[in-house]
């Protein structure tokens, strides 16, 4: 599984992890400005940490004292943001090829028509990004990262910006998702319930440090 001991640091910020994921599912919550994005942001390789390790899944992916860092494209994760980053002169159909095509032939963990049906996107596929409300725009994005073969999938904040009733559209899928890939997942939110309701185990992280209290 996941295991981290590091510090990332700025000039007015300091980040320190040291966990073991144990669970399928872990949320993580804290105070705007704590450092839950950041945390992502070092496990995708987008952030180097000063010192410590990472490795996942047995494989070292940020050790300082042996100079290893691995590029994020070789990590096998996948990020999920707030807001969908999709291609807005593709539509759904080459948005989640395009994904699809970066992993080879042998290393993909889904099919194109398993995450069609999984996130209940054929009546979209022909659409733009410019033409899906931001619930189907979101759905498109955790098809894409499905297909991109990740190891694992981070999301941050996948849900805010939606209003009550998208969220509640796509926390069933994300549900789904969990329970018919058996990913591990790290969900990043500011709402407690959707953790329960996805079932994780939760972590709160105050001014760069894991809150156990
Ligand atoms: N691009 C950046 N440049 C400089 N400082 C940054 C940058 N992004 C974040 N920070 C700082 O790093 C610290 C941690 O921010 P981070 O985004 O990890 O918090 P967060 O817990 O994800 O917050 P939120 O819930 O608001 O998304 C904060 O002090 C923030 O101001």
């Amino acid at each position: 599984m996941l295991s981290c001991d590091f510090q990332y640091q700025t000039l007015d910020f300091q980040l320190n992890m040291q966990l073991k994921m144990q669970d399928q599912l872990l949320g993580i919550v804290g105070a705007s400005g704590s450092g839950k994005s950041t945390f992502l942001k070092c496990l995708v390789g987008l952030l180097q940490p000063q010192q410590g390790v990472i490795e996942f899944q047995n494989q070292t992916l940020f050790d300082s004292k042996q100079h290893i860092h691995v590029p994020m494209h070789q990590r096998k994760i996948a990020l999920i943001f707030q807001n969908a980053l999709l291609f807005p002169h593709m539509n759904v159909q080459q948005n989640l090829l395009y994904a699809e095509k970066l992993v080879i032939e042998n290393e993909r963990k889904f099919n194109f028509e398993h995450i069609i049906d999984l996130l209940e996107l054929k009546p979209l596929i022909q659409r733009k990004a410019h033409q899906l409300s931001g619930g189907e725009a979101q759905r498109v994005s955790i098809g894409r990262a499905l297909l991109s073969s990740p190891n694992l999938l981070l999301l941050d904040e996948p849900l805010t910006g939606l209003d009550r009733r998208l969220k509640d559209q796509i926390l069933p899928f994300l549900n789904t998702v969990k329970e018919q890939t058996q990913l591990p997942m790290i969900y990043v939110t500011h709402h407690v319930d959707e953790i329960e309701y996805l079932q994780g185990t939760m972590l709160r992280i105050e001014h760069g440090y894991i809150d156990y209290g």
